[in-house]
């Protein structure tokens, strides 16, 4: 192992493994310090338990705890990006945001409030949900502080349906409500991984005219990673980003664990190559939605989620590094 980066102002890291059980005491994501351990952070995981805005199968409300239970053995270094991600930056886990499981518009307005407090104090989120309706708040906080983002949504799903049972937040509408807003950069969205039946060939038509680009989870299988990967970043550009990751965008033998699964989805290899293929973009925040452990199998969903989550944060950690140095040199 090559020796990680250390000392004085240096970030708090998890212990090295050799002295303590990765599978002892309580979970944080990947066993980094709570965000009340460090003084402010870089890069925050925070958990939103929320899960009332399901079309289907409920309980990712809890998933964002088996995310964090299955993260405990992920190790310090990620040899795929070259990177100590917990060395390079302050990474810290800043617990969950307690939002209304009976009242979907006061949960939307906390979830909002809590993120940007987050953002405010320096952080780029990795949030991990909940169902995807969180999704929708997350953005309004990012763009308060970042102007309309491009948008790289995976998702077996569009979520840009226009309203369930004539409600209009829900985890199937969030990012039609984000381009009503006008909190999206619409020459910079992308649905990866999209399949399986939709309610109508309009919903196609309205995602063209919102501006999505979508590349189909059979897409990626027939062109390959890296022209998607090429393709996507083309897109992309030097904007502010936002990744939002609908779990369900792997196929189920990969990621069981999940409120609506679709046949046909993404391998996990397919996912974490595309994710690492974004280490030049402008990542500001990411979410990870939808894992519902309920329905998992010897954690296969909540396993795939970590990996995919510690990708994200290794872009983030090591994108808010040179700012670290410019404020600890002066
Ligand atoms: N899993 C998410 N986010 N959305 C699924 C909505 C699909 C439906 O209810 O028709
Ligand atoms: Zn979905
Ligand atoms: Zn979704």
């Amino acid at each position: 192992m090559t020796e990680a980066p250390g000392g004085v102002n240096q970030p708090l890291a998890p212990e090295e493994s050799d002295r303590t059980l990765h599978f002892a005491g309580p979970a944080t994501f990947g066993r980094i310090p709570r965000l009340d351990q460090v003084d402010s952070a870089e890069v925050a995981v925070v958990g939103v338990p929320f899960d009332s805005g399901v079309s289907y199968r409920p309980g990712a409300r809890f998933g964002g705890n088996a995310v964090r239970e299955a993260s405990r053995m992920l190790r310090p270094y990620n040899p795929a990006q070259g990177i100590y991600p917990y060395h390079y930056s302050q990474v810290a886990d800043a617990g969950d945001i307690s939002a209304n499981p009976f009242n979907i518009n006061e949960a939307i307005e906390t979830i909002e409030a809590a993120a940007g407090e987050l953002l405010d104090g320096g952080a780029r989120l990795m949030t991990l949900g909940g169902d995807h309706t969180i999704a929708l708040p997350l953005l309004r906080a990012v763009a308060r502080k970042h102007g309309p983002v491009a948008l790289l949504h995976f998702d077996a799903h569009l979520d840009t349906w226009d309203s369930y049972f004539g409600e209009q937040y829900t985890h199937g509408t969030p990012f039609r409500r984000a381009v009503e807003e006008g909190i999206l950069d619409t020459s910079a969205l992308s649905h990866v991984g999209t399949r399986g039946p939709i309610y109508g060939e309009k919903d196609l038509k309205d995602n063209e005219a919102m501006g999505f680009g979508i590349v189909t989870s059979a897409d990626v299988m027939r062109r390959g990673v890296d022209e998607v990967v090429q393709q996507l970043v083309e897109r992309i550009g030097n904007r502010p980003l936002y990744v939002s990751i609908d779990i369900d965008v792997l196929d189920p033998a990969h990621a069981p664990g999940t409120g609506t699964p679709e046949a046909g989805g993404l391998t996990s290899r397919e996912l974490l190559e595309i994710l690492r293929g974004l280490a030049g973009c402008q990542l500001v925040s990411a979410d990870l939605v939808e894992v519902a452990p309920a329905y998992d199998h010897a954690d296969i969903t909540s396993v795939a989620a970590s990996h995919a989550a510690y990708e994200l944060i290794t872009i983030m950690s090591k994108l808010s590094a040179p700012l670290r140095w410019r404020k600890l040199n002066g």
